[in-house]
């Protein structure tokens, strides 16, 4: 805030000397500014400091001291200027950027919208069409596109010369060589009042199609449309007032949240603390060109790494090879990549049938079928002919490392990369360390990681770590509801209507009923007390039914995979029903949506509340990112430990207790669980690690 403060005082100072001519904002270290500070945004909520007055910046400071300056401001822009710093640039009567700078405003991926004047100023430099795409999409421009676009003046080849060059044209302004223009008045980028109400018309509707559960975009519509119907003033106003409200909003602690949860997943407590620093990774091995294998090494050329897939047979190697090649053109496709870049990638990419090449390889990825045998058989290969120093890694999603590793001597250097399908997609990487795995070989990872920008969470070993083991109660308390009466598509419906991208039934159908029943399995064996067997899934499957790509499951689909409910499935339920003997429970046929989001829900908060609690997890904030990552949490609630504090333990857990009265102990609250609730604490308090042995 004291920046505010000082930018003011700054500024009106350099107005009142008579030495200074021209002023130039410019920013320190290569980077212009990132934007308000967001850690500022928690105090306002809490009321720990005090927000500015409304319109305090984008009236007083940005349109009344700098905008109506009578001395030219021009911002000199190199690396980021996001958010509040672009208004602040804008508010100047010119911009100069380097090449590579990217300016944007972010702010309604945390809930928010532009607060100081970026929604007045934006649409009037660079079009209203131009202007909502990159604040409903919170994408950056960079430098070039930036000018073409109105956006910054001029680009200046090097960042040696972009003070240089931004005081020249500071001076020129003065001197009536260059025009001096006042964002806010601008009016030519402006389409026609008719055709602007149309823009905004679609945008609206379009807004409304992708994000239904929020407001805060058509806040941002609506604050456009106000500064082009009654003037930037007017829209300075509205802007001002309705940045205040949505800072205060559920949504906004939820993405402020998740924003900051983010980047507390790479800070690991005896491990990121070390001092150690990631070694070069030089050379990568994958072992499997299946799905996850073939994504794995996309992920990975595509960030510059040399990879040799290896296979068992030449057949599988090709089909691998082509898997690779299929993603990466894909990407040329919707113009993404050129062609040039399209045959530099994949050179990086060589296929192996043995071992011959693996010896001077800095870390290999198994990612082979859920074979336990086979995973042992290849570890203790890859101790033979792999150097000393290099990592073990498995892509296994629920299978014990400790019984991967159990024929090598190779603990310390043995770990789990569990990323998620599509791998070179899909943001997160699971990182998965047993007690022997060493903290050099997590630092080496999570430096990949980084590199192939994913979101890493480290967690301990057990059968399906975190992320699966999370949620696999998800389908499970879908299936009960269903044998006991839940309309199918009811259920899928208001999860969707909840902001996960598809249901639990929808999901399964994608994943594939094969992987749904070898996961059950894996949990029947080592959480029988809590694992619901439906038969609804294993008599799907013994008809052929077995989801997306057998074209029928819990749906049908037709050529372009485009899913239709089934009435059909009702005789397979009724069959369900009949083998486990459950009846149908009148109280379940006729749910709301928020019940159904709660029974489906609250075991994976149970599940969740055991997985922090034991340990595998180091604090709540990772299952959070891990829920929105890995599943498809919907971000604007926080991740799936922040949305269950927002309800409170106590209602969690009574409403578990009174499900597991009726309907078992699948539902039963976790001792972790049941104590937050009798302390009325929330879940994400900090927990005291579990003793060592309670880890696998
Ligand atoms: C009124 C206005 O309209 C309101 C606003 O301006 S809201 C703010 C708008 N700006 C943004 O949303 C930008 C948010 N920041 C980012 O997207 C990215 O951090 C970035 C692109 C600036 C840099 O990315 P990257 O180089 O990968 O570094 P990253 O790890 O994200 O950030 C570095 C550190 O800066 C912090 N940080 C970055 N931007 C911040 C911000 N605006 N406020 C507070 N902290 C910030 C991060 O939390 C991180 O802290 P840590 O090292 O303690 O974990």
């Amino acid at each position: 805030m004291s920046m505010l403060y000082s930018l003011k005082d700054n500024c009106e100072q350099a107005l009142r000397r008579d030495d200074i001519k021209a002023i130039v904002i410019t920013g320190e270290r290569g980077k212009f500014s990132g934007g308000f500070d967001i850690s500022a945004f928690g105090k306002i909520q809490d009321k720990s400091i005090e927000a500015p007055r409304p319109g305090f910046v984008s009236l007083e400071i940005l349109s009344d001291v700098v905008a109506a300056a009578k001395k030219p401001f021009v911002a000199a822009v190199d690396g980021l200027a996001l958010g509040g710093g672009l208004e602040v640039a804008m508010a100047c009567h010119a911009r100069v950027s380097t090449p590579y700078a990217q300016l944007g405003l972010p702010e309604l991926q945390l809930g928010i919208i532009p607060g100081f004047g970026g929604t007045q100023a934006l649409p009037r430099l660079v079009g209203i069409t131009k202007a909502l795409e990159m604040m409903l999409t919170s994408k950056p421009v960079k430098g070039e596109e930036a000018l073409s676009l109105g956006l910054v003046d001029a680009v200046v080849a090097s960042p040696s010369e972009l003070i240089s060059t931004a005081r020249r044209w500071a001076l020129d302004i003065l001197d009536s060589k260059r025009p001096w223009i006042i964002s806010y008045h601008k009016t030519e980028k402006l389409e026609p009042l008719g055709e602007a109400r149309e823009i905004l018309k679609f945008a609206r509707v379009q807004t409304r199609k992708r994000a239904p559960n929020l407001k805060h975009p058509l806040v941002c519509i609506d604050v456009v449309e106000e500064g082009i119907v009654s003037g930037s003033r007017a829209g300075l106003w509205k802007e001002a007032e309705a940045f205040q409200a949505l800072l205060q909003s559920d949504t906004c602690k939820s993405l402020v949240h998740i924003f900051f949860a983010q980047r507390s997943t790479t800070k690991v407590p005896g491990v990121t603390d070390l001092g150690l620093k990631p070694r070069s990774i030089k050379k990568v091995a994958i072992l499997g060109g299946g799905l996850m294998g073939s994504g794995i090494a996309t992920a990975l050329i595509l960030s510059g790494y040399p990879v040799i897939l290896k296979e068992v047979s030449d057949k599988f190697l090709q089909s691998g090879i082509g898997r690779v090649k299929a993603n990466l053109q894909s990407r040329v496709k919707k113009g993404q990549m050129n062609q040039e870049k399209f045959e530099k990638t994949i050179s990086l990419l060589k296929g192996a049938l043995d071992y011959g090449s693996f010896g001077d390889v800095d870390i290999v990825i198994e990612a082979v079928i859920e074979d336990i045998n086979l995973k042992q058989n290849i570890f203790s290969d890859l101790e033979k002919f792999c150097p000393p120093h290099c990592i073990l890694a498995t892509n296994t999603s629920t299978i014990d490392l400790n019984l991967i590793g159990e024929k090598t001597k190779s603990q310390d250097r043995i770990i789990g990369a569990h990323f998620f399908s599509p791998a070179h997609v899909m943001p997160l990487l699971e990182i998965v360390r047993t007690q022997k795995t060493s903290p050099q070989a997590i630092i080496d990872l999570l430096d990949i990681g980084k590199k192939i920008k994913k979101t890493p969470v480290v967690v301990g070993n057990c059968t399906g770590f975190a992320v699966n083991r999370i949620f696999f109660p998800y389908t499970q308390a879908a299936l009960l509801l269903v044998d006991r009466g839940t309309d199918v598509y009811h259920i899928d419906r208001a999860v969707t209507n909840f902001g996960m991208p598809m249901g639990p039934f929808r999901l399964c159908d994608l994943v594939g009923f094969g992987v749904a029943i070898a996961t059950g399995g894996q949990y029947i064996l080592n959480f029988p007390e809590r694992t619901y067997k439906s038969m609804l899934i294993p008599l799907l499957q013994e008809d052929k039914r077995s989801g997306e790509a057998t074209k029928r499951g819990f749906y049908i689909y037709d050529e372009k995979r485009k899913a239709s409910p089934d009435p059909e499935i009702k005789k397979y339920i009724q069959k369900a029903r009949e083998i486990s003997g459950v009846a149908v429970d009148p109280k379940l046929t006729k749910l709301s949506d928020k019940e159904i989001v709660e029974i489906v829900f609250f075991p994976v908060v149970n599940e969740a509340c055991r997985v922090l609690s034991e340990g595998i997890a180091i604090k709540a904030a990772d299952l959070d990112i891990a829920s929105v990552m890995g599943m498809g949490f919907p971000p604007y609630r926080g991740g799936v430990m922040f949305w269950a504090d927002s309800l409170g333990s106590k209602y969690i857990y009574s409403k578990l207790d009174e499900l597991s009265k009726s309907y078992g102990d699948f539902f039963k609250p976790c001792s972790y669980l049941a104590q937050q609730a009798a302390k009325g604490a929330p879940l994400s308090s900090s927990v005291a690690p579990a003793p060592a042995k309670a880890r696998l």
